[in-house]
């Protein structure tokens, strides 16, 4: 708790004794249900969950444009970085996006346990929420980690986002190869590379950037 504490107010986010109990639970949650539901890498030890999941998840907090707008984490798999994001900012009016059923009840159920309101929880493909005008051009914030290939990622962020709102790719080290990959296509698409930021995460010094879009 020290060092997810300690090591959030370092990039700007200071977190109540109650939001660290919601991690807490959180943790206590994902250690009960993963053998059955593959929520994170079984060999991740507790650090490993604060760092790669809860700390990682908590790096946009500091760049999210709108902190009671509404955000949608697609592909949140068991909550990542939706949940954290949510818990850090509770304004936040958050829809986490998740095709596998399992993963869908784990997440309604910890939301229950946190008492977290104004979340939305939809178990959908990508490509069917596409289809449904209600969301185009609905959210100030789109996010994702880890669930889909830049160009897929950015021509459905165009959709959703809206206006004025931003889209955020949590990326690695390989960031500068796969922004040149879309760099052309970006105009096309309708989008601009707004902001870079990079940052190195605590404990393991694993390098993340994070790229911000905006529409044209
Ligand atoms: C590698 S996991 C990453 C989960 C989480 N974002 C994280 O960083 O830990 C990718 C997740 O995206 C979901 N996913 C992949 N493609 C999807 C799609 N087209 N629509 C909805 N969910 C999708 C998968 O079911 C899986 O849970």
């Amino acid at each position: 708790m020290r060092l997810l504490r300690e090591s959030a107010a370092g990039f700007g986010v200071f977190l109540s004794e109650e939001q660290l109990n919601s991690f807490r639970f959180y943790y206590r949650e994902l250690n009960f249900w993963n053998a059955r539901f593959n929520l994170v890498a079984s060999t991740e030890s507790a650090a490993d969950v604060f760092v790669k999941h809860f700390l990682d998840s908590l790096t946009l907090v500091p760049y999210l444009p709108a902190p009671d707008g509404h955000l949608i984490d697609i592909g949140t798999g068991g909550g990542f970085p939706g949940i954290p994001l949510k818990i850090s900012l509770p304004g936040l009016k958050v829809t986490l996006l998740e095709a596998s059923r399992k993963k869908v009840s784990f997440l309604k159920s910890l939301c229950r346990i946190l008492k977290l309101e104004e979340m939305s929880i939809l178990q959908e493909r990508l490509e069917d929420l596409l289809k449904d005008e209600f969301y185009r051009n609905r959210f100030e914030m789109v996010v994702s980690r880890a669930a889909l290939k830049l160009p897929e990622y950015l021509q459905a962020g165009k959709e959703l986002v809206s206006p004025s709102g931003r889209i955020f790719a949590m990326k690695g080290a390989g960031y500068r190869e796969e922004l040149a990959d879309v760099s052309e296509a970006l105009a096309d698409w309708d989008l601009c590379l707004a902001d870079v930021h990079t940052l190195a995460l605590p404990e393991t010094g694993d390098f993340r950037a994070i790229l911000v879009f905006k529409k044209l």
